[in-house]
């Protein structure tokens, strides 16, 4: 079973992306979503993130207060850093159970979809990555349209956390056009086709 890791900046695509994978009957490992479970979930985690950044990172219902940790982690990179440091080794862990499990386990591919794939470690346990790649005005006016409450501030602050599209680029073994000029679909089922017949041929 091929792992493949998908990522790009902020606003780039990859959930879209994804989403037509999935279609198509690829398993998708979503690790924004499996991050934010196991900080609510996980209780050494949990402690840890406390002791980091307050009470207050949880509110009173018990759940993580994200336009909170989102104010103190983007605001200042050292607490990002270390948001990074305590979350990302969990995630790791989780996804290497989830590609054991045996739904996936038996299919030809998976995928992993992480904003954050080379600057988290992650692209060590994938065999190959694809970068989502919009220009960044572009991006930035879908999060605009996604997320009302982002200002345009909170949002190039995000994209100079990420690593620099170039450098993505420079990295990654496939990229996908998504920019409003090229069709997303026959680049999903071409990617799709090949990663089936490398699966084959490695069986
Ligand atoms: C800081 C948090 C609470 C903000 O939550 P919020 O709901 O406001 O934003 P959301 O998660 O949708 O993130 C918005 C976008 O910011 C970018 N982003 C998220 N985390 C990070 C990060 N650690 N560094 C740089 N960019 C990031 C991504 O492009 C993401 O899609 C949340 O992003 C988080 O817990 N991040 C740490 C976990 C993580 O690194 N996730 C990303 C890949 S695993
Ligand atoms: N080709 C497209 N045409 C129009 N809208 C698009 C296109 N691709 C993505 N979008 C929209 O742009 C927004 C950002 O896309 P998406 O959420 O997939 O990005 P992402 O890379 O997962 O972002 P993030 O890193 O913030 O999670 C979404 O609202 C999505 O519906």
């Amino acid at each position: 079973m091929l792992r493949i890791g998908i990522t790009g900046g902020i606003g780039s695509g990859k959930s879209v992306v994804c989403r037509l994978f999935q279609v198509l009957g690829v398993p998708v490992y979503d690790s924004d979503a499996r991050a934010k479970w196991v900080m609510a979930h996980d209780t050494a985690l949990r402690q840890e993130l406390i002791a980091a950044f307050g009470p207050a990172v949880f509110g009173a219902d018990g759940q993580l207060d994200r336009p909170y940790l989102a104010r103190l982690a983007f605001s200042d990179p050292a607490r990002l850093a270390q948001l990074n440091a305590l979350v990302h080794p969990h995630v790791g862990r989780d996804f290497a159970g989830w590609a054991a499990e045996q739904e996936q386990a038996q299919k030809p591919y998976i995928l992993k979809e992480a904003a954050l794939l080379y600057e988290s470690g992650a692209y060590r346990q994938l065999d190959q990555i694809i970068t989502v790649f919009a220009p960044a005005a572009i991006r930035h006016a879908r999060v605009l349209r996604r997320d009302p409450h982002r200002t345009t501030d909170d949002i190039m602050s995000i994209m100079g956390k990420q690593l620099s599209e170039e450098e993505k680029l420079t990295r990654a073994d496939f990229v996908l056009h998504n920019d409003d000029e090229h069709l997303l679909i026959p680049q999903v089922l071409a990617l799709d086709a090949q990663f089936r017949a490398r699966a084959a041929a490695t069986e």
